[in-house]
């Protein structure tokens, strides 16, 4: 590859660090600038009223009941920030190994998005596409004989697609990592009337150890039997993820995602040059949890950390990132 630069001029004429002396000029040579509109702020919901439950891995993360969710999403709103994620802490006597609550109509993520949608209707709703939460099995898909089934599990999630949807969800992000559900979702929600919902693809995750303490907090940990490789991606891959982006891009994917984060922000970089299509990532909860056991034992300094963090996602092409410090940044980025 030829090199994008040549480099012109040489010192002493030219001197690097004179753009950086003051404030005033750093600002003025900025090439990325992170804003409150590349956040989406991933929350956990549980079951009951007027309940909150630190999660342990996650120091300043709380599971909220509906009504308390309802308050951050109002929260969110004062902030400005765009859209929230909504993540479940399903009862354990409904997780089944056909993971059927997933397509209640009545579960708890569809009570959430109704609840947030009632209270603040110009906010974004994003949710989950992956029976994790509702299966017995801890896995994102049905198990058979151990076997992680592809087609029978895009028809199960096909079905939660469309609950979530007729609730009032106004974006569907499958991260289950199966082959062809992505068009089985836009063909079913075209076809009930749902053409606007969008569809936001984890389309390049990996099967990271990164994710503990999310399933920590939405209670898969125990539950988990085995780990996720053969339908997340192995971290040692880039080029399959050009492929597995470009699969789902074609199936009708409007967003894509790239998770982990801070370790794939190599990924995100190929994703944007290459397809040019919208592009998050995902700061995910081990990320976050690294950042913030650090910044609790007076090693890190959190502000710090985390505004340093979110922009190296912009730099390395993310036209947003998924954050549990989404109202920390926000409130940062506004001086509150
Ligand atoms: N399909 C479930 C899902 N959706 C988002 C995350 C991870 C998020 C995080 O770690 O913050 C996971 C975990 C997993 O795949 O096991």
């Amino acid at each position: 590859m030829s090199p994008r630069f040549t480099t012109l001029g040489a010192y002493p004429t030219t001197r690097m660090r004179r753009n950086r002396r003051s404030d005033w000029s750093r600002r003025l040579v900025a090439e990325t600038r992170l804003s409150v509109d590349d956040l989406i702020w991933p929350v956990f919901v549980q079951d009951g009223s007027g309940s909150r439950t630190p999660v342990g891995s996650m120091p300043g993360v709380d599971r909220l009941s509906v009504d308390l969710f309802v308050e951050a999403v109002k929260q969110a709103r004062d902030l400005g920030i765009p859209a929230i994620a909504i993540f479940p802490e399903v009862d354990a006597a409904r997780k089944t190994s056909d993971a059927r609550e997933a397509y209640n109509p009545d579960n708890l993520v569809c009570r959430a998005i109704r609840a947030a949608k009632k209270a603040v209707p110009g906010i974004g709703i994003v949710c989950d596409v992956a029976l994790d939460p509702f299966n017995a099995d801890g896995h994102d898909g049905i198990v058979r004989d151990g076997e992680i089934l592809n087609d029978e599990s895009v028809e199960v999630m096909v079905r939660q697609a469309l609950v979530q949807s007729e609730a009032g969800c106004d974006v569907l992000s499958p991260s289950d990592m199966m082959d062809g559900r992505i068009g089985a979702f836009r063909k079913a929600l075209d076809r009930a009337g749902h053409q606007h919902v969008q569809i936001m693809s984890y389309a390049a995750k990996y099967a990271s150890s990164f994710y503990n303490p999310f399933r920590d907090a939405i209670g898969s940990l125990g539950a988990l039997k085995g780990d996720k490789k053969t339908y997340q991606m192995d971290p040692a891959n880039s080029d399959e993820a050009m492929r597995e982006v470009g699969h789902d891009i074609a199936e009708g994917a409007d967003m894509v995602m790239v998770k982990p984060g801070l370790p794939y922000l190599d990924i995100v970089r190929r994703v944007k040059d290459a397809f040019g299509v919208p592009t998050y990532a995902y700061q995910v909860s081990g990320e976050y949890a690294m950042l913030r056991a650090a910044a609790d034992h007076g090693w890190l300094v959190w502000d710090k950390v985390l505004l340093e963090t979110l922009a190296c996602f912009k730099r390395a092409g993310c036209d947003g990132i998924l954050t549990y410090g989404a109202v920390d940044a926000a409130r940062l980025l506004r001086g509150k």
